[in-house]
């Protein structure tokens, strides 16, 4: 039997925690001095739009100008040095508490790696040196660029102990949201006042109160896949986040967001308090955990923080101040492949780690007082984690003496993978988005608030098209066109909202009678979200990578045997006959030339893999299909980009190798040189080999590739030009048609009276013909009827003469209705057409033509004459007539 239950049996009082039996404190994000308010009072001012008390809320108003902003990034050099304003300190000290930080690490190895070492890459001795940029404001050394991803990983042997362990209800939430459905969670927050609705969290329905509902109506039911009520984050945690935080940790990008009216409980949710964390902390804690109890894989996770403030994006981690060569965020890539770029990443190892993060990120955020929500969030935020992972490997194939064999690659575009497969294994790379969304909200006493507010109303109202739109897709089997480019946060969210992603979006309402209209409306867009279909895939780095791994290693032996004939060379060919060296030196011929063709291969393997069975042959780009499309040509043309940008890395790391070969003293033995002679002679070989490969592979069909979507682009743009031209021409002949037709029926109008005068001048000279003239031409709607008359006639002409006389084409041109075709009448065609509308006149005379007087023979004669009026003609015949 389902319980049903109401809010309104929910009271601030009887929000007491049942856990600990204390009363909740509705904490606001920007407390007031504890002891000025009395808790109930708190809470109510905080949190309700419209009751009825004073709201003294406007006197704890701050600003949330860029000064502010300074402030607080200034002080992020250190976190011991941020300013403890007291309406920040709580939220940070929330963010510590929820997180339940360890003193210090206890495993063995460092969890926190070391600061940049000398004898790293030179590119990372440069980073290192770029990261203070300003005096004073010192930046995180995790930041990725700082890090050697190899050295960050954490694995279960090193993971942080505090983070706890992963309980049996997290395994059972595991396999929740895998449908392709969004998971879609209503959370109602508890209220002093009655509710206005009605709810069975056993059900999982919602119903407004037909108390509320309008007279005669029955109210809406909703279902959703969760119904929660009270403050206890953690069964939201696990109901709403948990199997897509796993998920996440499986390989799927998976995105959580908290959507609803401001001052609903959104940030209560995503970030909690002190008694109540909420889904990032318990996130995170569950992402150490997952790791512990995964013995077989290896993880790199970073993390960053934005905001979407006023549609433009800021890097929470990295606010202006904080940098002198500042760039504001921006999205870039093409359709689903969205990047966030310049955007601060940062490696994290521990929850000590994340907290810092989000600490930093959080101070950064744009909140202010407004009429309904003390702190309330005026902008969209998003914090994000990269997880990367790999197989864990046997360990002593692979690595040098500082734990590698080459230094880092620098990853080829920014947002790509950092972490290296390995001797076949695949890395595995997913992304998990909290977003804490901006509240939707009704027009606000102050200015700066009301434009914060259109803002975001602007972008939530976006959010609900993109979502209604690939609702009814998914119903219809359409395939509309979805706006995401009309505001960042769709844009952002592009890649997750397209299916790529498991979702699961958390509605928060109040159930207040005063915000009714407010929750209806957010319940409405979780009907709509529950709508879109979702197919999301883990993205892993397999194949390509392992086929490379299977080169490289093809290419080591090679090069080794190689090196042992060179080697016994100068011994060998003494022994050998002329034909037997000849015979020598074609085998090493074919093993430098399989060398080059492996070389090739490996620049080319995307391609290799796309042509899948014959992997001897590189797949070059000249095999192009040039009936693609200038966007599938766009993207080949990034595609090999790419390729050519993992090239310039591996001459890099080669070279960078080259250096950092130890030099020989002077006094060293002249064998030791000759070896280091022919190291050298051998590294520059493959340097040579590399380049060649680049060179022929690469070079000549990305410029062809380039020139291609270039000149196919140029054609559309001429053609483009071309249409534009004729459509302006054609625009110009309307007007000059229209201007004709104009002065046209102004003549015809100017006839028509002249001849109603005549006839009314006829009548009162009582020659009794009136009986003989048709009554339109002496009332005011003759015009219209000489009009149609005019084009009925004209119509008849173009039947009868202008299309019989035409060839079949321009016969059809002529019958099509579009005014764009009446661009290739033939000249003369228009000459005929311009007559008829020139001689409408004739067509009424006609009608006259029973009057009881005869017609002059000039009228008879001038019948079908452009130039010849006969009305003109009669009016002048009649002239001296006395009246
Ligand atoms: N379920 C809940 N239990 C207890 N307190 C809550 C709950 N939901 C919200 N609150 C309290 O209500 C106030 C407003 O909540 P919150 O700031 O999370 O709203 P919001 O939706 O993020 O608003 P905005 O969009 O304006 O940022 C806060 O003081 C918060 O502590």
């Amino acid at each position: 039997m389902p319980t049903t239950s109401s809010t309104s049996a929910t009271p601030t009082t009887s929000m007491t925690s049942l856990r600990s039996g204390r009363t909740v404190p509705f904490t606001p994000k920007r407390p007031l001095s504890q002891d000025d308010i009395p808790a109930a009072a708190r809470f109510v001012r905080a949190n309700t739009p419209l009751n009825d008390q004073p709201q003294p809320a406007k006197k704890y108003k701050s600003s949330i100008s860029a000064e502010s902003r300074v402030r607080s990034t200034v002080s992020t050099s250190a976190t011991t040095t941020r300013p403890k304003t007291p309406s920040k300190s709580n939220s940070h000290s929330n963010l510590s508490a929820n997180l339940h930080l360890p003193s210090t690490p206890t495993r063995s190895r460092s969890t926190t790696p070391a600061p940049p070492s000398p004898s790293l890459s030179p590119r990372k001795r440069n980073d290192s040196r770029a990261a203070s940029p300003l005096p004073g404001v010192e930046l995180s050394k995790m930041d990725v660029t700082n890090v050697d991803p190899e050295e960050a990983l954490v694995d279960y042997q090193n993971v942080d102990v505090s983070s706890g362990d992963i309980d049996e209800a997290m395994l059972r939430q595991i396999d929740r949201g895998k449908e392709d459905k969004v998971l879609v969670s209503v959370r109602i927050r508890p209220s002093t006042k009655p509710s206005a609705w009605t709810h069975s969290t056993t059900n999982r329905t919602i119903k407004l109160d037909p108390t509320h509902a309008k007279s005669g109506t029955q109210p809406q039911e909703f279902r959703f896949d969760e119904v929660l009520t009270g403050s206890d984050n953690r069964p939201v945690y696990n109901s709403a986040a948990r199997s897509h935080v796993c998920a996440a940790m499986d390989g799927y990008n998976a995105v959580i967001f908290a959507y609803g009216q401001t001052a609903s409980g959104k940030t209560f949710t995503l970030t909690g308090d002190d008694e109540h964390p909420g889904i990032i902390p318990r996130a995170m804690k569950d992402i150490f955990a997952y790791i512990r109890r995964t013995p077989t894989r290896e993880y790199l996770l970073r993390c960053s923080y934005l905001e979407i403030y006023n549609e433009s994006i800021h890097d929470l981690l990295s606010p202006p101040s904080s940098s002198l060569t500042h760039a504001p965020v921006s999205i870039q890539g093409i359709g689903d492949n969205v990047v966030l770029s310049p955007l601060r990443e940062e490696v994290v190892t521990s929850l000590k780690g994340v907290k810092g993060v989000l600490e930093r990120g959080y101070a950064n955020r744009r909140t202010a007082s407004t009429d309904w929500n003390e702190r309330s969030s005026r902008s969209h935020s998003v914090f994000r984690v990269v997880v990367e992972s790999r197989e864990r490997g046997s360990g002593g194939d692979e690595t040098g003496t500082n734990g590698r064999a080459t230094p880092a690659p620098v990853p080829p575009t920014p947002g790509g993978t950092r972490l290296q497969s390995r001797g076949g294994r695949s890395v595995q790379t997913s992304v998990l988005s909290l977003i804490d969304l901006a509240g939707s909200e009704k027009a606000t006493s102050d200015k700066d608030r009301t434009r914060e507010g259109k803002y975001i109303n602007t972008s939530l109202l976006t959010l609900g098209t993109v979502i209604a739109t690939l609702g009814e897709n998914a119903v219809k089997g359409k395939t509309d066109h979805v706006p995401f480019r009309n505001s960042k946060l769709t844009r952002m969210l592009q890649p997750s909202l397209s299916g790529n992603a498991r979702i699961s979006v958390i509605c928060t309402i109040n159930p207040e009678p005063g915000a009714i209209a407010e929750s209806t409306s957010t319940l409405l867009f979780a009907q709509r979200v529950k709508r879109v279909q979702l197919n999301a895939q883990k993205k892993e780095i397999v194949d390509t990578e392992a086929l490379l791994e299977r080169y490289r290693k093809e290419i080591e032996d090679l090069k080794r045997r190689l090196a042992e004939r060179e080697a016994e060379a100068p011994t060998r060919t003494r022994r050998l006959s002329a034909r037997e060296q000849l015979d020598e030196s074609r085998a090493m011929g074919d093993i430098n030339s399989r060398i080059r063709q492996l070389t090739k291969l490996i620049l080319t393997s995307q391609s290799v893999d796309e042509a899948k069975g014959d992997e001897s042959r590189p797949a070059s780009p000249s095999k192009l299909d040039f009936d693609l499309s200038p966007y599938q040509l766009q993207q080949e043309l990034l595609t090999a980009r790419r390729q050519l940008e993992t090239q310039a890395t591996q001459i890099l790391s080669l070279e960078a190798a080259l250096l950092a070969r130890p030099e020989l003293p002077p006094d060293a033995p002249e064998s030791e040189k000759d070896r280091v002679l022919a190291e050298q002679t051998k590294t520059i070989r493959e340097l040579e080999i590399v380049v060649r490969g680049y060179e022929e592979n690469l070079g000549e069909p990305l410029r062809a590739v380039r020139e291609d979507v270039e000149r196919e682009w140029a054609g559309r743009l001429e053609k483009e030009m071309r249409l534009r031209v004729e459509k302006e021409a054609w625009a110009e002949e309307l007007v000059r048609q229209l201007e004709k037709e104009k002065n046209n029926r102004n003549k015809l109008e100017e006839e028509r009276r002249a001849l109603a005068a005549f006839v009314t001048r006829f009548d009162a000279l009582g020659l009794g013909v009136q009986t003989a003239i048709p009554a339109r031409l002496r009332h005011q709607d003759t015009g219209n009827s000489i009009s149609s008359r005019t084009s009925s006639r004209k119509s008849s002409f173009n039947i009868g003469f202008g299309l019989a006389a035409l060839p079949e084409e321009e016969r059809e041109r002529e019958e099509t209705p579009s005014p764009v075709k009446l661009l290739p009448l033939r000249p003369a065609m228009m000459e005929h057409v311009n007559l008829m509308e020139q001689t409408p006149v004739e067509e009424a005379w006609s009608d006259v033509g029973d009057v009881s007087f005869d017609m002059p023979a000039e009228v008879e004669k001038g019948k079908g004459r452009a130039d010849a009026s006969p009305l003109r003609s009669v009016l002048a015949g009649k002239e001296n007539t006395p009246l």
